[in-house]
């Protein structure tokens, strides 16, 4: 590969930004910086594009915003894909991406640590295969990259199977079973739904409050609806009329089990992060009692639940709909721009730009159009920074593509 230098057979310098994930927010970055004239390396740890949703999503798995709200920089889903793509056309597309872009990841790089070098004012990015070294680090390993399993008192007794929502694929292995689902976000209810699509007894525990929409109103999106007027209102009167648009359609579900929390759906996004579920169905299981909301759980025991009203039932499985964090705290080290969380300290708009040419993108708590927003942000910056050093003046101008491909020798 000419266009990186090779410091030694395991470290590899970088002339453009080093990007750690190739999900879609990595991608939209690569493609924004290459549409810029800027190359680019872009290090995941698994071997294929947008694992999260190759490998870590059930079957079922649809959109649940319509396709415009999730479409990367510079490219549109195609004109015959649903309002709502499946998970396989959500690969297709962003397969797509990446070959029109010409972006082509190094697999299986696990990015185990990156610091910032202060005296050659640097990043190194260490995987189990060497370092790679530029002045640029963007971080797109996601809100999404680890699996939350919490300690429940017990859960090492039960012995039946216990899998988090990533690896669940769907309910055909759970037929005529009981589940015990944690958990009651889009994942809980969702898989709580495909658990009855194929007869298995799903009881979902509930143990806080929670708020769900429709995920249409009268052939509109519901996200859609608050994106239009929250133009135009304040985001207190929007959420007032969310609260109507659902209570009008789902009915009163406090007799359910399911109390709303007292802050509207899209400020507590806004200021906690937490998703309001967006309704494809489980409601309607609820009120018919295919799906049993169950208490918060006191206990796990050899062979079911305690739960804090003192009720015990016998399960099978457990399924953890528990959620997921960032893994940024284990791999970025001395960094002062992220919580110990993993999330920017700076909320949106302005989480994207840290110091010392550090970026990050996808952790707007905004889903893909957030991550599309950053993406824009980052590549002008980007290139800015590129042209000043790189420009057609520059002698340093080394690079003959725009997206950058290497391996190390492994010889
Ligand atoms: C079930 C589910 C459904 C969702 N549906 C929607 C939706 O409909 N609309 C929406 O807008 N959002 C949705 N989201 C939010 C989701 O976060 C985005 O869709 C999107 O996947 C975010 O892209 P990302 O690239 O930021 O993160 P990811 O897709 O998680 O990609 C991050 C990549 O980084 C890699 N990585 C992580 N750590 C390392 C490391 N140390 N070294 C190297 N590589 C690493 C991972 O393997 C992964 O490939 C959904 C999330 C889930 C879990
Ligand atoms: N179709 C789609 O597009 C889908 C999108 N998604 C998205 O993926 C992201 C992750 O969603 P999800 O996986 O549902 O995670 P969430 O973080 O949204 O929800 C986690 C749930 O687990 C509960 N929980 C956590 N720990 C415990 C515990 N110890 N005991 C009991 N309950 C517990 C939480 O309750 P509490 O609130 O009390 O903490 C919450 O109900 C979201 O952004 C979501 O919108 C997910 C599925 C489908
Ligand atoms: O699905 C997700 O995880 C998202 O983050 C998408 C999303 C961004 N903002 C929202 C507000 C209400 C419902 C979903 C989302």
């Amino acid at each position: 590969m000419d266009t990186c230098r090779e410091l030694e057979p395991s470290h590899i310098f970088v002339p453009g930004p080093i990007i750690v994930g190739a999900g879609p927010s990595g991608l939209a970055v690569a493609a924004c910086l290459s549409n810029r004239g800027v190359p680019s390396v872009i290090l995941e740890r698994t071997d294929c594009l947008a694992s999260l949703w190759q490998k870590r999503t059930y079957d079922r798995l649809k959109l649940h915003l319509p396709k415009h709200f999730c479409e990367l920089p510079l490219m549109s889903f195609p004109k015959n894909f649903p309002k709502y793509p499946s998970k396989q056309q959500f690969i297709s597309y962003v397969e797509s991406y990446a070959a029109r872009f010409n972006i082509k990841p190094v697999f299986n790089q696990t990015v185990e640590k990156a610091e910032f070098d202060a005296v050659s004012g640097l990043w190194n990015v260490k995987t189990q295969d060497g370092v790679y070294t530029s002045t640029w680090l963007v971080v797109a390993t996601g809100e999404n990259a680890e699996p939350v399993v919490p300690d429940i008192p017990g859960l090492k007794k039960f012995t039946g199977s216990v899998v988090h929502t990533s690896a669940y694929k769907s309910g055909s292995v759970f037929a005529n079973r009981k589940v015990l689902v944690v958990g009651c976000g889009n994942s809980g209810m969702e898989v709580s739904l495909d658990l009855c699509r194929y007869n298995a007894l799903p009881h979902m525990v509930v143990r806080n409050s929670v708020h769900v929409l429709p995920r249409d109103f009268f052939g509109l999106s519901t996200f859609g609806i608050a994106m239009t007027l929250l133009k135009w209102f304040p985001l207190k009167l929007v959420d007032t009329i969310l609260l109507l648009l659902a209570n009008s359609t789902l009915g009163v579900t406090d007799h359910l089990g399911l109390r709303r929390p007292k802050t509207g759906p899209i400020e507590l996004k806004n200021v906690t992060g937490k998703t309001p579920v967006l309704d494809v169905g489980a409601i309607s299981l609820i009120r018919s009692g295919h799906i049993r909301v169950a208490q918060a759980v006191k206990e796990i025991t050899k062979n079911g639940a305690k739960f804090v009203n003192g009720q015990e039932v016998e399960f099978d499985s457990i399924i953890l709909a528990t959620g997921y964090k960032s893994n940024v705290p284990y791999w970025l080290k001395d960094n002062s721009f992220f919580t110990k969380e993993g999330m920017p300290k700076t909320p949106f708009p302005n989480g994207w730009k840290g110091e010392e040419g550090l970026y990050t993108v996808g952790f707007t708590r905004r889903g893909l159009s957030g991550t599309a927003f950053d993406a824009v942000k980052i590549a002008d910056d980007i290139k800015d920074q590129w042209m000043k050093s790189n420009g057609p003046l520059s002698s340093r101008n080394i690079c003959s593509s725009h997206i950058i491909h290497l391996h190390f020798n492994k010889s």
